[in-house]
């Protein structure tokens, strides 16, 4: 059995078994976001220093005694997580700043973070017996479960935008899942995933639905810590749409403080876009979310109704961190300079914490000597429109060497003359 003590509401704190409910709060409704509590006192005589040293598991599955599960034999088999964690030495030396990290998430198995919370879920599911599971998605949290059931030959019924990127519609499709290519927001896809959860009897991984969501997210912060021998960063920046990562970034380290592995929580920074804002606008202003009309080139945070939002506003204001905001033309620029500096390719929603991140220094946010670790979240494959509206045209030309020559020089003269 897993160390799970009980779930309890965000908003009216009442608390239930983790048998006794699947989703929300019963009382409160859809807005009852469940937050799941450990007993910490029995994971300390399990999760140690030395159980980690012995652990030959580089997954997220090495963090076993700190996540919800109760049989282990029912683990999905994708290899997620312990991703790696990046020093950037042009990108130090060009900002002129000595303790920057990069986590790239993008190198998880469907090339997004979102792999972390479907390899929970669908545990989750298999351990309640179900079978068939539906997500509402702008296409990473799809392709994530679509990939996590591929892995364990359940099925999944999907609802994206049909707008979605197309190499994430194609992710979908090559792993078998049912498409429902909603027309409409991604709004509009998450209230028709619960109606259908609640028609057929599906299990649901939505994001400010099913509790365990944060629980698959916050193995990224888990690992930072890890990866930092426990010596944790003065800010984790991360870019935001639902609000769901940010959320799962403060529980890894709070279960960290408490089990006594860390002696402090780094400050939690949530960047979003200029044309979508709601979190940062409510985590800089009264606290309260207002729904937005989204407008911005970064899909995957494209999104009016954070559904984890009071779940967010309150750990980035418990973490002690902000709020920051970026234009669709820094989220750009910060894909050209990240892939030209570092050789990670991030996609708009991904890069956009790192907007943030070259933002708050420029602004004295923060210090150049702060530890900072910025997360991206997303693989730039996964949206290459987008990615080429922030680079130039290759260099056109005839099978020839004098045509290779010809533009040699030309490029050469260009460079004289700057
Ligand atoms: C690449 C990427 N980055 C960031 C986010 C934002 O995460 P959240 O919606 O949990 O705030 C998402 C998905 O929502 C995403 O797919
Ligand atoms: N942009 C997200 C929306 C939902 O993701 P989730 O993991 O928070 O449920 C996406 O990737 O679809």
């Amino acid at each position: 059995m897993g160390h799970v003590k009980r779930l309890k509401c965000l908003v009216c704190g009442t608390e239930y078994d983790e048998n006794e409910v699947m989703y929300t709060c019963p009382k409160c409704g859809d807005n009852g976001l469940l937050e799941v509590e450990y007993d910490y006192e029995s994971i300390k005589r399990e999760f140690t220093k030395e159980y980690l040293s012995n652990n030959k598991s580089y997954s997220l599955w090495r963090y076993l005694p700190l996540l919800p599960i109760n049989d282990p034999s029912k683990i999905a088999p994708l290899q997620v997580g312990f991703t790696p964690l990046y020093q950037v030495p042009r990108i130090r030396e060009d900002l002129g700043v000595s303790n920057l990290f990069v986590k790239d998430d993008g190198r998880n198995p469907t090339a997004s973070l979102k792999d972390r919370a479907s390899a929970i879920v669908v545990s989750k599911a298999q351990e309640l017996g179900k079978t068939e599971i539906t997500c509402a998605s702008t296409g990473n949290a799809a392709s994530s479960l679509a990939g996590a059931t591929a892995s364990l030959g359940l099925k999944s019924y999907i609802f994206v935008p049909k707008n979605a990127p197309k190499a994430k519609l194609t992710q979908l499709l090559v792993f078998g899942a049912t498409v429902f290519a909603v027309n409409g927001t991604y709004d509009e896809a998450f209230d028709l995933s619960i109606k259908a959860t609640r028609e057929f009897g599906w299990y649901n991984r939505n994001t400010g639905f099913n509790p365990y969501t944060v629980e698959g997210k916050k193995t990224v912060a888990l690992e930072i810590a890890e990866q930092l021998s426990f010596d944790v960063p003065n800010y984790v920046f991360v870019s935001v749409g639902d609000g769901n990562i940010i959320s799962g970034v403060y529980k890894g380290f709070f279960d960290l403080l408490n089990l006594g592995f860390i002696d402090r929580m780094p400050k939690i920074v949530a960047v979003q876009a200029e044309g979508c804002s709601p979190v940062v606008d409510a985590v800089n202003g009264d606290g309260i979310i207002k729904p937005v009309v989204p407008n911005t080139i970064a899909d995957s945070i494209s999104v009016g109704i954070p559904r984890s939002g009071i779940m967010a506003v309150k750990y980035i204001k418990n973490s002690n961190g902000f709020g920051i905001k970026v234009s669709d033309e820094e989220i750009l620029k910060a894909i050209k300079y990240l892939g030209t500096m570092s050789g990670i390719f991030a996609e708009p929603a991904a890069s956009t914490s790192f907007a943030g991140y070259l933002k708050a220094l420029k602004e004295g946010l923060i210090k150049g000597s702060d530890k900072v670790v910025v997360i991206i979240t997303g693989n730039g494959l996964k949206d290459i429109d987008s990615a080429m509206k922030s680079v130039k045209e290759p260099i056109y030309i005839d099978p020839t060497i004098e045509d290779v020559k010809r533009k040699v020089m030309e490029i050469n003269e260009l460079f004289r003359r700057r």
